[in-house]
């Protein structure tokens, strides 16, 4: 069951109703629920849209042919022949279609020529006719982060920022999703020139307090009960989800829950006194200012789910409510 978002729907929602002229970033903590949030933005998308969607984290890539593999994701039982046939199937699928169809031999050209370029021209040219044909496509990539490091002749990245500035900026064929919940990565976004002017973010956070006491009332939760659960995990939905199937239990299966989180944040930074440092800046405050600067210790700190950095808004904050308590749990074991 799919909980409100409201705000964020409509909002996204809006931006599909223009021109296609930026990429939209969609980043948040972990588990904020930005794949839950995309997946009921298509099914609320009108029907004169398609959705192609494609999760990157599918499968692991480590070269061309994963890449390809999953942006073309073979899950079409008979080979398609021809473009006239890839494009019946996109008309067909409804709003939502995972992977592009490609007719086979351009599949193995493709393939054989190792140049991302060609696929996405071919892309360019599937969805052309499919704009053609009435339809608004839509392309969504999640877990973009994973593609982040690989190479192609050069870094597939710039290649895939360019086809997406044509599809956006340039040419107004589609709009542009992509999401990531590395921060790290959102950040070499943010700061990179090429986008500067092309892009839009969009940050998908944990559940408001409000959202989160009005989720866990929804389930059943009396207000006593709703708070203890807002008190430990705050607003992050998989967590929230959790603590309804332990509602029997509930101050025991919250406080297990806080004991594992400290373990995993003590053991990280035990006998690290510059990850010390870090993590004693939340002894005080919930969050603290992102100066633009990513240090090796921030970056083991993020790389371990323990703090997030949002660049948009100059910030540096614990993954979550739990993280937060298991921090200062932590310091006062290791201080
Ligand atoms: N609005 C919501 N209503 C109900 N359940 C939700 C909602 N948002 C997220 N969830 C649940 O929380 C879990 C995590 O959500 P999701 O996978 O969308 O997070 P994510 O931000 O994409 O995660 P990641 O950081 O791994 O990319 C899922 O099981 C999902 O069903």
């Amino acid at each position: 069951m799919f909980f409100d978002r409201e705000k964020e729907l409509s909002k996204l929602l809006k931006i599909i109703e223009s021109e296609p002229s930026l990429i939209t970033f969609i980043y948040g903590p972990i588990n904020s629920g930005k794949t839950a949030l995309i997946q009921e933005f298509i099914r609320k998308m009108p029907d004169h849209y398609v959705a192609f969607y494609i999760n990157l984290r599918a499968t692991p890539i480590t070269k061309y042919e994963d890449f390809i593999d999953i942006l073309f994701s073979i899950e079409f039982e008979n080979p398609i022949k021809n473009l006239k046939e890839a494009l019946s199937l996109v008309i067909s699928a409804g709003k939502e279609i995972l992977g592009i169809p490609i007719p086979n031999d351009f599949l193995k050209q493709i393939l054989s020529e190792n140049k991302p370029k060609n696929a996405f021209l071919y892309i360019t040219k599937l969805l052309t006719e499919v704009k053609r044909r009435g339809k608004r496509p839509i392309l969504i990539l999640d877990e973009l982060q994973v593609i982040g490091d690989l190479r192609i002749n050069g870094p597939l990245i710039y290649e895939i920022f360019n086809f997406f500035i044509h599809l956006t900026k340039e040419a107004h064929l589609s709009h542009v999703f992509t999401i990531t919940s590395d921060s790290l990565f959102m950040e070499r976004i943010y700061s990179e020139a090429m986008l500067q002017g092309r892009a839009d973010y969009f940050l998908v956070d944990d559940f408001d307090e409000k959202t989160a006491l009005n989720f866990l009332k929804s389930q059943g939760l009396t207000e006593e009960e709703a708070n203890l659960a807002l008190e430990y995990f705050g607003g992050k939905p998989p967590y929230l989800i959790e603590a309804i199937k332990h509602r029997e239990e509930l101050e025991d299966y919250c406080k297990k829950a806080l004991a594992m989180r400290t373990r995993q944040v003590y053991s990280f930074a035990y006998g690290k006194r510059r990850i010390i440092k870090l993590l004693t800046e939340f002894k005080n405050k919930e969050e603290v200012p992102f100066t633009g600067k990513v240090t090796r210790t921030l970056e083991e700190a993020v790389k371990a789910n323990i703090l997030f950095v949002d660049p948009l808004n100059g910030i540096i904050k614990p993954q979550g409510r739990l993280e937060l308590l298991a921090i200062r749990e932590a310091l006062r074991m290791l201080t």
